[in-house]
This record gives structure tokens, sequence and C-alpha cells, in this order.
């Protein structure tokens, strides 16, 4: 690479070979052992709710900031829109070490979420060029390519009747579990019909029937990223301390230590890898028998990687298999939790409620044949402003996989008081993109950033310039290569489901949901108490 003013080379001069990241302001650091983690991913036990120390150091020190992880490491924390869009789509970086091990464990190493692009010397023009051409070694990039066009706008589509009868389904029965002393339904998000509804969205998506799934992996599925998330957020605090001072191998025999957190997580990757090769082979049994097999995303993925196979772009069976404990709960407990959040919103705020209904009433007089939802501002504002606040991963982790700049769309000074647009990163240092710190800049969504307003989004204050992430500007589904591949499917779950629980039931608070009920940052963001219990008490009442 040449020694042009932004490359790595040009820095290190400047800088001395030092790491620039030290002289980035940030908060000071409260411990030698956890620096800054615990508050960010447990803020609870500093009496703090969801974002408090993030959105304070946000105000405090802007966009680009530098915190303290385990061990007295530096770390950027990063919003700054065009810094976020450069990491996401530079092959630059990857998933950081931490999370890299979690998603091994949980989804299997043959899935999308763990499998690699080929990292490859920038000099080697060649091999680039090659590996561009027939995708050589990138075995993400090829995995993505069969699959992308399996979630595409057409295919997601085709299941909006589906969607729409199980959501009639489930305004059948209660919403939830409890029934309070007026015989009126309180929905609760642990466990209650939101979450069964999703599962079933996704076996239906898949082509996985409820028999298929079984009693063992529906119970086993539910624990992975709920009660046990906690332990989950612990485990990756422990595992980066482990991980920065001792061998690779030493974290991963730690992972294999028969905690309930880690034996859950290895049942269920079991139970659903076993699930995955079952389903494959019974497709191929079938493609054989001559039958169409293409009516799901499993049948279509067996159908195009026969085609593809032979091209070396396809996915083989054991690939196709291997999909299975990833797409189980990717679609999941992310989608469940954001329609929670989105019935919390409409409780905490009736006028909005009624104006969303007498749109959906609107939609119900006006339709010939099917429910246009995309052509429903209220309801598609609404969506996106859940989606914005209510961030499913606040914070996630890159490393650099060479050495690499940031560039930076607002400048920052240093401690010494330079002024820097960009910022060199060494191969090997992890940094910080933090989604919901991004969702609450100013300059992205207005001075009221902090506050839920639905309105931002019909009368233009949130900004769509610089567009990052693959909805609305957002980043709740991340962006570039690793951008959520279901995401299409969460909006049209979403808005189906809210269409149907808006136009029959009426939300309100109870005297536990009011104020108690806040976001609690596990491995996805999920209503919780104040004694940190994932619940969502409110008032249901059907409308005559
Ligand atoms: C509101 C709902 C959802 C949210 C907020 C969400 C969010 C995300 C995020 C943030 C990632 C990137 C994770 C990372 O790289 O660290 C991701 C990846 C992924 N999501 Fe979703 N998701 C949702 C629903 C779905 C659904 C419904 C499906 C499937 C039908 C799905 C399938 C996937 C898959 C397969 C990946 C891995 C992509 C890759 O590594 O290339 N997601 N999702």
């Amino acid at each position: 690479m040449s020694d042009s003013p932004q490359s790595p080379a040009k820095y290190n001069m400047i800088y001395g070979g030092m790491s620039i990241i030290r002289k980035i302001v940030g908060p000071p650091s409260p411990s030698w052992i956890f620096g800054h983690m615990l508050q960010l991913t447990l803020p609870r036990r500093f009496g703090a709710g969801f974002g408090e120390f993030e959105f304070k150091w946000l105000k405090l020190y802007g966009p680009v900031y530098r915190i303290k992880a385990c061990f007295g490491q530096d770390r950027l924390m990063i919003a700054d829109p065009v810094a976020l869009q450069y990491i996401f789509n530079s092959p630059d970086f990857e998933k950081g070490p931490t999370r890299d091990m979690l998603l091994h464990l949980m989804n299997g190493d043959l899935s999308l979420s763990c499998v690699k692009g080929k990292i490859i010397p920038p000099s080697n023009t060649w091999q680039n060029v090659l590996n561009h051409l027939y995708n050589i070694g990138d075995t993400h990039k090829r995995f993505r390519a069969a699959m992308n066009n399996k979630f595409n706008a057409p295919i997601v589509r085709r299941y909006q009747s589906v969607f729409e009868s199980l959501a009639h389904e489930a305004t059948l029965r209660p919403i939830g579990d409890h029934v309070d002393t007026n015989g009126r339904c309180l929905a609760t998000a642990g466990g209650c019909n939101i979450e069964r509804n999703m599962s079933k969205y996704d076996m239906l998506i898949f082509g996985i029937s409820l028999k298929d799934l079984g009693e063992e992996l529906i119970s086993s599925n539910s624990q992975i990223l709920s009660p046990l998330a906690a332990s989950l957020s612990a485990a990756s605090i422990l595992v980066d301390a482990i991980r920065v001072r001792l061998p690779s191998w030493v974290s991963v025999i730690a992972s294999l230590l028969p905690t309930p957190a880690f034996t859950v997580i290895r049942k269920n990757r079991y139970l659903a890898s076993q699930l995955g090769s079952r389903i494959v082979h019974e497709k191929m049994n079938a493609a054989r028998k001559g039958l169409d097999i293409d009516n799901d995303i499993y049948g279509l993925l067996v159908a195009t990687g026969h085609l593809e196979a032979r091209k070396s772009a396809g996915m083989s069976p054991d690939e196709i298999a291997g999909q299975a404990p990833l797409l189980l709960i990717a679609g999941q407990d992310t989608t469940a939790n954001a329609v929670s959040f989105a019935l919390l919103e409409l409780a905490r705020n009736p006028e909005t409620q009624d104006q969303l209904r007498a749109e959906i009433q609107v939609m119900l007089s006006e339709r010939s044949t099917n429910v246009a939802y995309d052509n429903m501002p209220l309801l598609n504002a609404f969506i996106k402003e859940v989606l914005r606040v209510f961030s499913a991963g606040p914070i996630k982790e890159r490393m650099a996989v060479r050495d690499a700049i940031i560039p930076l769309k607002e400048r920052i000074i240093t401690a010494s008081g330079e002024q820097i647009t960009a910022i060199p990163v060494s191969k090997g240092e992890v940094v910080i993109v933090a989604p919901a710190s991004y969702h609450r800049l100013a300059s992205r969504w207005g001075s009221d950033a902090h506050e839920f307003k639905p309105s931002r989004w019909l009368d233009g204050t949130a900004s769509q310039t610089d567009a990052i992430g693959p909805y609305a500007n957002l980043l709740t589904f991340l962006a570039g290569g690793r951008t959520c591949l279901g995401w299409r499917f969460a909006i049209l779950e979403m808005q189906v489901l809210l269409f149907e629980l808006v136009r029959k039931f009426s939300f309100a608070l109870t005297p536990d949901s009011g104020s108690v009920v806040q976001p609690r940052v596990t491995g996805v963001l999920m209503p919780t108490l104040s004694n940190g219990k994932r619940s969502l008490p409110l008032c249901v009442k059907k409308i005559e």
C-alpha cells in the first residue's frame, strides 16, 4: 500500500508507532480488571438503567471516545456514522473474538454467523482479483450468495398470508400468561404467546413442523437468549478477561465447562444440528422422487444447492444442515422482543395507539385484496421508532484483521489538543461499534433523539443522508456484509402482528409496568422488571 496521507504507515510516523487510541479522551476507568465493561453491559449492578452510562459518555465525549475493557485494554466506542459505515463494509474488520467464540458455541462452525471471508494480503492483487471473481476461500460470501435470494422481497411477500393467519390465530386466545383480578389479560414478554408465535413463524419460514422440532428443542431454544442471557453477558466479560491474558485454547476449554449456560447452549446446538441434517436428508429424498421441495427456505436451499454445487457456488447438504441452530434462534427472540417493546410504547402512548387503530380501520375499509402494510405511514413510522430506540444489539465488537484507518464524519480533538479526522488501528485491535448510541445522535435523529417519537419519521426530522444499514438508516440489523439476513421477514412479521393486535386489543400500563419496565442488555435487549426478571405486564382488553 502506498504511503499516502491516509496510510497506516504515515500515521505510525506521526504518532511514533504508539496507538493513537491512548490519546483519545474518554471516561476514567473505575476498575483495572473490568474497565467499563460492567457499566456497559450490566448497568443494573450500579442502580442504572439501560444505556445510562453509555448515553452520558456520548453526551460528554461525542460519537467517538475511548473506554477501558478488561485488564486495562483500550477500546474505541464508535457511533460516528462515517466510521461505522467504513467498519461494517470494509474487509479489514471481522466480528470480535469474544462474540465469535460465543457464536461458534451457539450456532456451530458451519453457520453463516461463524464462517469467514478469506483474508488476503493487500499486495496480492492477482489473488484479490481471482477471489473476487470466484469467491475462492470466501465461505461467508459463498453462503450469503446462496442464501440472500431466499430472503429477498418477493420470497418474503409469499409469507404474508401465512403470517396473517397465524396472527389471527394468536388473537383467538389470551395473548399472555396471566389474568388480573378484573379478568383482564396481562401480556408478558417472557414465554408468552408473542414468543411462541415467533417460533411458529420461524418454523413456517424454514419448513419445520412443531413435531419436527420436538419438546426438548423447544424448551432448550427458549432458554438460549432469555433466562440465561444474563449469565451470557457475564460469560462474555469473563471470556474477554481470560482471552487477553491467557492462550486462546484456555478460553475454548473454559467454554466446555459444565456451567448451566454453556450446557444449555451445547445441547441446543446438538439438537438443532440433528434436526437440520434430518430435514435436509428428507428434502433430498423428496427431490429424488420428483416431488416439489421449494416451498420453504430449507427446501429452496436444498433445491438450488443441487444445481449450484457443480459451479462450486452453492452450499453442500452438510453446509445447509449446519444453518439450523442459527436460523432457529436468530429471528425468534429478536423479533419477539421488538414486538414486546412496541406494545409497551403503545401502552405508554394511548394517543398514538388510537391514531394507529384509526389508520388500520382506513386500510381495512379501503383494501380490495391484500393489506398493503408498506402503505401505512404511521404503522411503519412506529416500527422504525421501536427499532431505533430498542436496538436488539446495542453494542457489538469488531476486530481489525489488518492495519486500517477509520475515517470520521466529525473531527475529534485528542487529549493533547490535536484535531484528527481519521483513526489508525493496528491489526488485532478490537473496537466497539455502538448502534444504540448512533440511534441517539442529535445530528441524525433530531435534538429529542432520546425520546420515543414516531412523528420524526413523518415530518422529515430523521435524516436519511449517508445511508447506513438495510432499513431506514438504522443499525438495528447492522450493515455491510454481515447485515441481518432475515430483516425483511422481521419487518413483515412486526407489521402483520401489530396490525392484528392493535385492531383487536387495547394496551394499557399496569401499576407495575409504568415505571419499572426497562430494557436490559443481555444477549438481546429485552423488557424486564426492576428485579431483573424478564417480563412485560400490560393490561390487554379486547375491543368489542
Ligand atoms: C427484529 C428482529 C431482528 C433483529 C433486530 C436482528 C438483528 C440481527 C443482527 C444485529 C445481526 C448481525 C449480528 C452480528 O453480526 O453480530 C443479525 C444477523 C442475522 N440474522 Fe437477524 N435480526 C432479526 C430477525 C431475524 C430473522 C426473522 C431472521 C431469519 C428469518 C434473522 C436471521 C439472521 C441471520 C441468518 C443472521 C446472520 C447473518 C450473517 O452472519 O451473515 N434475523 N440479525
